[in-house]
């Protein structure tokens, strides 16, 4: 396929082809990985591969419009928790955080019925590592979130796609940077047999300095 992806994972990936921890099978999912056009400086992205226009005319532009539009409402999404951080709001605007921002958008296709205790999964239990992540789902159930990692077994429970509205992911990322004030959150996608569709956009900086502002958000939390 021409559109297969390349070595940093843009383009087309077919089902099976993605692995989680602890899984034994590919997730039952394909995907299709766009990063941000002209990142080639940055070790995660290439050129985006993209489908001959000749065949979906206007794709590219959609895609990019959309990709544009989303890092948008995760920048509003951004402020919003930098207040409740009790810090200011373009606190995140800075080149190091989202003022540089690199974005990651994945088309995504679920199919079949999924079984844990196989391990068989629409998309495998884990947690997002950036910033945060938007997810546009369709009506279809399928993700679960686990709000305590640590309690064994487990608990799952399903999140409702509400018609219109983003499900907003926190990321392994925000949890460091708001010193666990902001929980990262375990999920996973079940597939209940039926074709499910999301557009999951992931939100982070070119580059990350974890330390600096560890320590800066830790002042700030503590006049809260
Ligand atoms: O499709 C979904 O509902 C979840 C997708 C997801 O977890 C991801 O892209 O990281
Ligand atoms: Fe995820």
């Amino acid at each position: 396929m021409k559109v297969l992806k390349n070595e940093k994972h843009q383009g087309y990936s077919p089902v099976l082809s993605q692995i989680s921890d602890n899984q034994i099978h590919g997730d039952y999912k394909e995907s299709f990985f766009i990063g941000i056009e002209g990142s080639n400086d940055t070790p995660f992205c290439r050129a985006n591969i993209w489908p001959n226009p000749d065949v979906l005319s206007g794709w590219q532009a959609t895609m990019e419009k959309y990709h544009q539009e989303a890092l948008r409402v995760c920048k509003a999404i951004a402020r919003v928790l930098a207040l409740a951080l009790n810090v200011d709001g373009d606190y995140f605007d800075t080149p190091e955080m989202l003022g540089n921002p690199l974005t990651f958008m994945r088309l995504l296709h679920y199919e079949g019925m999924s079984d844990p205790s196989k391990g068989i999964y629409g998309c495998g239990p884990h947690s997002d590592f950036g910033m945060m992540t938007l997810l546009g789902t369709d009506s279809v159930m399928g993700l679960q979130i686990c709000k305590d990692r640590d309690v064994k077994p487990r608990k799952w429970e399903y999140i409702l796609s509400i018609k219109g509205a983003y499900i907003v992911n926190i990321g392994d990322l925000l949890e460091r940077w708001s010193n666990g004030i902001f929980k990262s959150t375990l999920h996973r996608v079940l597939g209940n047999g039926q074709d499910r569709y999301s557009v999951s956009l992931l939100a982070k900086p070119i580059r990350v300095y974890l330390h600096k502002f560890f320590r800066h958000v830790h002042f700030s939390v503590r006049l809260l």
